[in-house]
């Protein structure tokens, strides 16, 4: 185990130009169109963290030509999916749920695992999906094996995709290679993270694939191929959002470059959030600007669409003078550990005041007290105790470096960061 990190304390509101990474989810998802293309294409500003790491490890099990230059990453032409190849998932939704309907393209059997979290992260729904638009799957979560024979039916499926719209993402990714595309309906209840999926749709039809999505839980991928396109990877705006915490915990000015006009990325709503619980968000010239108020207020917020950013709120929230309420999120507990628990069992073993509800968490204001703070390998538990520690002292986070899933070098950024330097 490695030593813990004692979170930097904030001595002065911190005043820093920060950029971020490329974006995990729209790296993993341009690598698998590139490879689905099966021609040359180049990815610029692409992410060097673990989880884009697996995924090129793992189309390179597939038998697709990859070379990795930091932040640029050539996907070479290739004639079909090879089988034979066993990929490693690690803890990345996005490998675990995108390459899978890909590799049943495949010439033969490709088998599947994971760390021993990403067991039990759920799987069944679309692997089940799989089965019935016509592969041959044996499991029903990782690990597994699927048996490829170079083709895919496909067709007309409905499934639940309530737990995960990683389920509905990594279908549409592939469906335009299966023989009749795809046509996939969701029913059940609400499909969490929708901007993930327009992120999906929208990155699609750059690649000239052609999908209808008019209809509410329905979306129809004509099949055809996928263009080559040469992607620029967003910034990582989910990964900006600490920094940008920081101005807002301590009452400082955090400036995050490269920020887009318009943008799929969930990452966007921290300028809402922010403003709502009392800070200053300024979008000019490409770039977000957070000015802190000092003290915050809580809010009352469904994150269902932005799961993703619910440490950094929870982190923000335990720091606020009035309750706050994150509800819509009950699909965390799927996530890269059970989020709603432990965030709950972090905030209060620091003396702060939070439960879980069915579907959220709720936090109230409380002093707190320095003290260790799991990360449960999950790379935002680990940003989310740098947060609480930047105005609490005594912070030790546990593993900070699980932060490499999607940030590589995130120590090293929050140093910089609060010695006020630019550009990070
Ligand atoms: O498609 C993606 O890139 C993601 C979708 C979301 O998953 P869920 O819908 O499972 O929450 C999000 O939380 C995850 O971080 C990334
Ligand atoms: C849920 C997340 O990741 P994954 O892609 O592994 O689902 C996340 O990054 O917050």
């Amino acid at each position: 185990m490695p030593q813990p990190w004692s979170a930097p304390l904030a001595a002065t509101p911190v005043h820093a130009t920060v950029t971020v990474p490329g974006s995990k989810s729209i790296t993993n998802r341009v690598l698998v169109l590139a490879a689905l293309s099966g021609r040359a294409s180049t990815v610029t500003g692409a992410v060097e963290g673990r989880d884009a790491e697996l995924m090129v490890a793992a189309l390179r099990a597939l038998g697709v030509p990859v070379e990795a230059d930091g932040s640029t990453v050539r996907v070479g032409a290739h004639d079909g999916f090879r089988g034979g190849g066993e990929i490693d998932c690690g803890l990345a939704g996005t490998v675990m749920r995108f390459v899978p309907p890909a590799a049943v393209l495949a010439d033969g059997e490709v088998r599947f695992d994971g760390d021993p979290r990403a067991r039990e992260r759920p799987m069944g729904t679309i692997l089940g999906a799989l089965r019935a638009l016509g592969a041959d799957v044996a499991g029903d979560a990782l690990p597994f094996t699927l048996a490829g024979t170079g083709a895919l039916p496909g067709g007309v499926i409905t499934i639940d995709a309530s737990a995960s719209s990683q389920f509905v993402s990594g279908l549409l990714l592939s469906g335009a290679r299966y023989d009749k595309g795809l046509t996939l309906h969701h029913d059940g209840a609400p499909v969490p993270s929708m901007p993930h999926i327009d992120m999906t749709v929208e990155l699609l039809r750059r690649a000239g694939v052609v999908v209808d999505d008019s209809e509410p839980n329905t979306w129809r991928v004509e099949p055809g191929p996928v263009g080559a396109v040469d992607w620029v990877v967003e910034p990582d705006l989910s990964n900006a959002t600490p920094f940008l915490a920081a101005a807002a915990v301590t009452g400082g000015e955090v400036t995050v470059t490269g920020w887009p006009s318009a943008t799929t990325q969930p990452g966007d709503a921290i300028r809402d959030i922010l403003t709502r619980m009392g800070a200053e968000a300024v979008l000019a010239d490409g770039a977000l600007t957070v000015r802190g108020p000092g003290r915050l207020s809580g809010v009352d917020i469904d994150l269902r669409d932005v799961g993703e950013l619910t440490p950094t709120v929870a982190a923000l929230a335990a720091l606020a003078d009035s309750p706050s309420r994150l509800r819509g999120i009950a699909h965390l507990r799927g996530h890269e550990t059970d989020r709603l628990a432990a965030l709950v069992a972090e905030i209060t073993g620091l003396g702060g005041d939070a439960n879980e509800t069915a579907d959220g968490i709720e936090i109230r204001p409380a002093a707190l007290r320095g003290g260790p703070w799991k990360a449960y390998a999950d790379h935002r538990m680990a940003t989310a105790g740098a947060i609480v520690g930047l105005v609490v002292d005594g912070v030790a986070v546990d593993d900070i470096a699980t932060t490499a899933k999607t940030m590589p070098d995130f120590p090293g950024m929050w140093s910089r960061m609060l010695a006020g330097a630019e550009g990070n």
